[in-house]
């Protein structure tokens, strides 16, 4: 068991990372490089860490998630994510990022290099030559200019291939359903429709693509079979896209003149496997796996993903997340005390209503309606996962799962909440606020039959099934402005007691000397009026407005008030009870913001 510096953050690298990067996480983390890890041993270690930190070695299966209590991040120091379960990674709520462009360069000149190397037969010759033979005529070559080189997937590396191949005097063709025609046309390369109308056409064939599906065999003996006989193949992306069976078959028969290979389906090889007789083949040219393997390519990525282990670890959003929006940091920043304030409207609206009848265990679906400047935010996807978190912390153990933006949609899917934003660029409302967030809380079916325009009634009906929770950020601070159908100000922070009373002399005595009789300090106290507009008659969506209220003759609407308490510890169920009992208040309800 490693000895850990006390108190940092612990980040795992089982595999050769440049040190380069590591040397950005030294001051703040515990960096623990631990290479020849077994798969048993990963498995054992793994709970001790907050960041993990791969190439494409080490395999981030769902078995190694799920014992990874503490992980955050796994950063991949590199492009593909094939080696991590990104699928668990996202139901755990673990960021998975990447480092998409760091090794692009190093890619596409590797692939140049296996290409030159296959047309003038350099490692044989090289071979030829160390062996003590001088064996000119045997390594003839081809010349590349002038010859079609084909390739699948004008993504980032095959752009550059298809510049550096111009460069040497090729005639560039690519196939790639979702390249821009545009910037296949400034790269002067012929966009082709498809793969039979490609493969007859080539000289060479270089892959470019990520292993998925739809690429997965995408080259078998059908495809080999297109391709002009003596033509050449390259793949420098990921093992799996050609069929190693079909292209070993393709070199034994003479169709293909060579074969040149940085990526295995599986690596290293597995001894007497199809890919170890390709790696023996002597038209094939082979690498292992050193597509990115550049002094400045491994600076790069190492650099890349240091740099957002940190972030993350430090509540930021990861720049380059391949299982969480992106989102760019000067519009997160904006939305930072937004996301702290809807946060505390969906723990408040939990902890507050969630006992009451129609309380949160039958309305799950929400209105998150956004107002003022807020409204103008473009990527709320924090907002989102801060309801959720919100809505679900006070109420379950969700099982040690942090529920953040990489998993939030997931969890409410599994837990039947339905979220529902709007914006108005509208004034936040008639009141100073620049920016109001609401969260209603409804029944489904009752929505989607509202009650028509000036049915009062129907309006009333309604709006006994919803509860309502308004806010604002005061600077960063979020203050709460509406709770129900009070006009509130009170900062949800804390323990709070939050009593609903008819507002009359002598209440508040009570109340604290039942508070001090259980040794209750109170910090804070601010009282709410019931909404202008609600005793107008104007605000008819507004929540819980029971007929009992509006009939009571002694104590009309407008006598009524919430209460809010800031105390300085939680508080018994007795203690609500006895407010309500005793102290003559009509309901008390506690809550940790
Ligand atoms: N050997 C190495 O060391 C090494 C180094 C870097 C990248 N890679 C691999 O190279 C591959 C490409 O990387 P990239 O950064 O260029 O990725 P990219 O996402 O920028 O490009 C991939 C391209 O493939 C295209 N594509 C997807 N499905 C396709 C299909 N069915 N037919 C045709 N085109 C399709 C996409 O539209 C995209 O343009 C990846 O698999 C990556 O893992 C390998
Ligand atoms: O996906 C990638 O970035 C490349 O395949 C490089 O993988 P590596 O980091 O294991 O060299």
């Amino acid at each position: 068991m490693p000895l850990f510096k006390k108190g940092l953050p612990k980040v795992l690298v089982p595999e050769k990372l440049s040190p380069d990067g590591l040397a950005l996480l030294r001051s703040s983390l515990d960096v623990d490089e631990r290479k020849g890890l077994t798969p048993e041993e990963l498995l054992e270690i793994i709970p001790n860490y907050e960041a993990l930190l791969v190439r494409s070695e080490t395999k981030v299966t769902a078995t190694v998630l799920q014992a990874a209590r503490n992980l955050k991040v796994v950063a991949r120091a590199g492009v593909g994510v094939d080696n991590v379960d990104v699928e668990e990674a996202t139901k755990l709520g673990i960021v998975v990022c990447n480092s998409p462009s760091g090794n692009i360069g190093a890619a596409a000149e590797h692939t140049i290099a296996l290409l030159m190397a296959m047309a003038r037969k350099i490692p044989e010759g090289c071979a030829s030559l160390k062996h003590g033979k001088w064996e000119r005529s045997k390594f003839v070559g081809v010349e590349v200019k002038g010859k079609v080189l084909g390739i699948v997937g004008l993504g980032k590396v095959g752009l550059t291939v298809a510049r550096l191949a111009k460069g040497l005097g090729m005639n560039v063709h690519a196939l790639d359903p979702y390249a821009s025609p545009a910037v296949a046309a400034s790269a002067s390369v012929t966009l082709i429709s498809s793969l039979s109308e490609l493969l007859p056409s080539v000289d060479f064939l270089t892959i470019h693509t990520p292993l998925i599906a739809s690429t997965r065999g995408m080259i078998s003996d059908t495809e080999l079979a297109l391709m002009k006989p003596g033509s050449r193949i390259l793949n420098v992306a990921r093992g799996g896209t050609i069929d190693e069976t079909a292209l070993l078959a393709a070199l034994e028969s003479g169709h293909l003149g060579g074969a040149a290979i940085d990526v295995f389906t599986s690596e290293p090889p597995v001894s007497d496997s199809t890919a170890s007789k390709l790696i023996a083949h002597p038209r094939a040219v082979v690498t292992p796996h050193l597509g990115a393997s550049t002094v400045e390519a491994q600076e790069n990525v190492s650099v890349d993903v240091c740099q957002q282990v940190l972030e993350i670890l430090a509540g930021s959003l990861p720049r380059s997340a391949v299982n969480a929006p992106i989102i760019l940091p000067e519009e997160y920043k904006k939305l930072q005390p937004f996301v702290r304030l809807v946060e505390k409207l969906g723990s408040l609206y939990t902890q507050h209503y969630a006992g009451s009848p129609g309380g949160s265990m039958t309305l799950n679906t929400f209105d998150l309606i956004y107002k003022g400047e807020v409204a103008g935010i473009n990527n709320t996807a924090p907002l989102f996962a801060a309801l959720i978190k919100g809505l679900l912390s006070p109420i379950s153990s969700t099982e040690g799962i942090n529920i953040n933006i990489v998993n939030a949609e997931l969890v409410a899917r599994e837990r039947g909440i339905f979220v529902s934003e709007q914006r108005s660029r509208d004034p936040a409302d008639e009141s100073s606020y620049s920016s109001l967030v609401t969260l209603v809380a409804r029944p489904p079916s009752r929505a989607s039959s509202r009650a028509p325009a000036g049915d009062v009634a129907g309006g009333v009906a309604q709006a006994q099934h919803q509860r309502i929770i308004s806010g604002t950020c005061s600077g960063d601070q979020p203050l709460i402005t509406r709770l129900g159908r009070f006009e509130a100000s009170f900062e949800p922070n804390g323990t709070l007691l939050i009593c609903e009373n008819y507002d009359s002399p002598g209440k508040i005595g009570v109340v604290g000397s039942i508070l001090g009789r259980e040794g209750v300090n109170i910090n804070f106290m601010t009282v709410a009026p019931v909404s202008s507009k609600l005793i107008a008659g104007s605000d008819v969506t507004d929540i819980k407005v029971t007929k009992e209220t509006l009939t009571e003759e002694d104590n009309p609407i407008s006598k009524e008030a919430l209460m809010i308490l800031g105390i300085d510890r939680s508080v018994s169920p007795k203690v609500t009870t006895d407010l309500v009992k005793e102290g003559g208040v009509l309901s008390a309800c506690a809550v940790t913001l």
